[in-house]
C-alpha cells in the first residue's frame, strides 16, 4: 500500500480521500527540514503546500519518494530539477485558489485606498479618528496589472467590475487577448506612469525579480497605491520603504515577503503598509478545491500512473509513452528555444512534423513546444495545462502534419508569427533517441540544448571565434560545446555555445562589445 505524507496545513478532506482509495496517509506538520529528511524516506507521495521546502536534501533522503503534489498554485519551495533528476513527478493545482488570490488583491486594494485596517484599531482603542482617514475612491481610477495570467485576468474582471480603467503589463498577454479581457495592453513605463493602482500577479523569476525596483518605483504616479500578492521579492522592499517615507507612494499592501515567514521588516509601522501573513489562498473554498485536487492526483498516480497537472513530466498513456518521450523532450527544448529568444514578441505557434514524428499522436509534441515556450514566463505551467493557458491567452496554435519525405528521417519544426515575421527552429533525433537542433531561424546549425547556453549573432569575419574565445577565457568560462552556423560567407553568422556554469552581466557586455557583434543572449536548457 503506498504511503503518503501531508506535511502542511490542509484540509482533512484530503487525508480522507487518501483513505478513502487505499493509500496510507500520514499528517505531520511543521517539521524543522532535518526532522523531515529523518522521516520522509518511507513515503511515496508528499503533499504541501507553500511552507514544505523540498530541496535537493530532502530529496536525497526520499529513495521511495515517486511524487511531490502542491496543494496551491506556486512551486518554488521545490527544487523540480532535482525532482527530475531522482525522477520524482511534481503536480500542482494550477487553478483552485486563483479566485480566492484575486479577491484577497481586490480586498488589499480596498484596505489601502480606505486606510481599513489603522482606522479599525484607532476606532476600537475609542479614539473615533473621524477625521484622520480621508481615502479615494477607486472608480474611475486606473488599475495596472503586472501579469495577466489566470489570477491577473481575475483581478481585472473584479476591477473593471468596479468601474475602473485597466492596463495590463505581460508580455505573454496577446492584443486580442487584452480585447477579449476589456484592458489596454502596455508596456511596463506605461504602466507605471498611467497607473493610481498597481496589483502584482506574475511567478518570481529573473525577469520579475525586482520588477518594481528603485528605479522603477520612481517611474511611478506620485500617490500610487501598490499590492503584491503574488511573490515576495517582485518588490523591492526597501525600495519601497524609501517611496513610503518620501510620500512618492501612498500606500502598499503586501501578502508576501521576500524572507517568509516575515518577522520583521523595515516597513512594518511604515503608515498606509498593510500586510498579511501570505494568505492570499486562506478560504475554506480554495483550501477545499486545492486539497481534494491534490489527493486525487498523487492517488491517481500512485494507484494507477495516471498524471495530472505535473510539471516536469508529460502526462501519457502506458502505450504511447515509450514512443513518445524522446520527440517531447525534442519539442520542449525547441519551444524553450524560441520562448527564450523571442517570447514576449510571439502572437502565433505553428508546430510541423514529418518523416516518422508524423506516425505519432502529434498532441503531446505540441504540447510539449508549447510548455517549453511558456515555461519562460511561468514555472506552473506543464504539458497538461499549456495547450489551454495558450488558447485561454489568445495564441494561435497550428498543427502541420506533412507525409512528404525531407531531409531527415524525422523531423519536428517550431514557426512563431511574430511582429517582425515568421521565425522559425527545427530539430531531429540523433539515433532515435538523442534531441538535436539542425536550423536555427532559417541558418543550418547542429546543437545539442542543454544547460547553459549562449547565442551569438553576429558578422560573419575572420578573428571573430578567436576575440569570443579569449573573452571568454579572460573571464573563466569554459566553453563545453561551440556550433556555428552562417547565412552565407561574410553575412549573418549564428553561434551557439554550451557554457560551464552562468555567465555574468559583465561577460555578456564584453561580448556585446566585440566588433561586429549583433544580439547576444543567455539562454538556460533543462
Ligand atoms: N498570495 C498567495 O497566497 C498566492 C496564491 C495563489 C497564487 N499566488 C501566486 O500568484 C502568481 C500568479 O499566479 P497565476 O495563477 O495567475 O499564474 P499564471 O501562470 O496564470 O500567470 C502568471 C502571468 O505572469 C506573466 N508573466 C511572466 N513573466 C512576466 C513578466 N516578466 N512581466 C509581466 N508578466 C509576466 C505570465 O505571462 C502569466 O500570464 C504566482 O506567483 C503564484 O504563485 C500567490
Ligand atoms: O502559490 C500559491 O498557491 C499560494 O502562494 C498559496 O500558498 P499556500 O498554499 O501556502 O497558502
Amino acid at each position: 500500500m503506498p504511503k503518503v505524507l501531508i506535511s502542511d496545513k490542509m484540509d482533512p478532506r484530503a487525508a480522507a480521500i487518501f483513505r478513502e482509495r487505499g493509500i496510507e496517509v500520514d499528517e505531520i506538520t511543521g517539521k524543522t527540514p532535518e526532522e523531515l529528511k529523518a522521516i520522509i524516506g518511507q513515503y511515496d507521495g508528499l503533499a504541501i503546500r507553500s511552507a514544505t521546502k523540498v530541496t535537493k536534501e530532502i530529496l536525497d533522503a526520499a529513495p521511495n519518494l515517486k511524487v511531490i503534489g502542491r496543494a496551491g498554485i506556486g512551486v518554488d519551495n521545490v527544487d523540480i530539477p532535482a525532482a527530475s533528476a531522482k525522477g520524482v513527478i511534481v503536480m500542482n493545482t494550477p487553478f483552485g485558489n486563483s479566485i480566492t488570490t484575486a479577491e484577497h488583491a481586490i480586498a488589499l486594494m480596498f484596505a489601502l485606498a480606505r486606510q481599513l485596517p489603522e482606522a479599525n484599531a484607532q476606532t476600537q482603542q475609542g479614539l473615533w479618528p473621524k477625521n484622520g482617514f480621508m481615502g479615494v475612491e477607486v472608480t474611475g481610477k486606473t488599475l495596472g496589472l503586472i501579469g495577466a495570467g489566470n489570477i491577473g485576468s481575475i483581478v481585472a474582471s473584479r476591477a473593471l467590475g468596479l468601474k475602473m480603467k485597466v492596463v495590463a503589463f505581460d508580455p505573454f498577454l496577446t492584443p486580442e487577448r487584452a480585447v477579449e479581457m476589456g484592458v489596454e495592453k502596455a508596456d511596463l513605463d506605461t504602466l507605471l506612469a498611467k497607473a493610481d493602482f498597481i496589483t502584482l500577479h506574475t511567478p518570481l523569476t529573473d525577469q520579475t525579480r525586482n520588477i518594481l525596483s528603485k528605479e522603477n518605483l520612481a517611474k511611478t504616479k506620485k500617490g500610487v497605491r501598490i499590492v503584491n500578492c503574488a511573490r515576495g521579492g517582485l518588490v523591492d522592499e526597501a525600495a519601497l520603504k524609501e517611496a513610503m517615507d518620501s510620500g512618492h507612494v501612498a500606500g502598499a499592501a503586501l501578502d508576501v515577503f521576500v524572507q517568509e515567514p516575515a518577522k520583521a521588516s523595515p516597513l512594518f509601522g511604515t503608515p498606509n503598509f498593510i500586510c498579511t501573513p501570505h494568505l492570499g489562498a486562506s478560504t475554506d473554498e480554495a483550501q477545499v478545491n486545492v486539497a481534494l485536487q491534490v489527493a486525487e492526483q498523487l492517488s491517481d498516480y500512485l494507484l494507477d500512473g495516471g498524471i495530472t497537472n505535473a510539471l516536469n513530466v508529460p502526462s501519457l498513456s502506458a502505450e504511447e509513452a515509450p514512443k513518445l518521450r524522446p520527440y517531447m523532450a525534442l519539442a520542449e527544448e525547441l519551444g524553450s528555444l524560441v520562448g527564450q529568444l523571442e517570447g514576449d514578441r510571439i502572437q502565433g505557434v505553428s508546430v510541423e512534423v514529418e518523416g516518422h514524428a508524423a506516425e505519432l499522436n502529434q498532441k503531446p509534441i505540441t504540447a510539449a513546444v508549447l510548455a517549453g515556450l511558456m515555461r519562460v514566463y511561468s514555472d506552473t505551467v506543464n504539458m497538461v495545462n499549456a495547450p489551454f493557458l495558450a488558447k485561454e491567452r489568445g495564441l494561435d496554435v497550428r498543427e502541420v502534419r506533412h507525409d512528404r519525405e525531407g531531409d531527415y528521417q524525422t523531423l519536428v519544426r517550431v514557426t512563431v508569427k511574430t511582429e517582425s515575421g515568421d521565425k522559425s527552429v527545427a530539430g531531429t533525433l540523433f539515433g532515435h533517441s538523442s534531441p538535436r537542433l539542425v536550423e536555427l531561424f532559417g541558418i543550418k546549425v547542429e546543437a545539442d540544448l542543454e544547460g547553459h547556453m549562449l547565442y551569438i549573432v553576429n558578422q560573419d569575419a575572420p578573428g571573430f571565434i578567436g576575440r569570443l574565445g579569449s573573452t571568454l577565457g579572460e573571464a573563466g568560462v569554459n566553453i563545453g560545446t561551440f556550433h556555428l552556423g552562417r547565412r552565407t560567407q561574410g553575412g549573418e553568422a549564428v553561434l551557439l555555445l554550451s557554457v560551464d556554469g552562468a555567465v555574468n552581466d559583465d561577460v555578456l557586455k564584453a561580448i556585446c562589445n566585440l566588433t561586429g557583434v549583433k544580439t547576444v543572449k543567455l539562454l538556460r536548457f533543462a
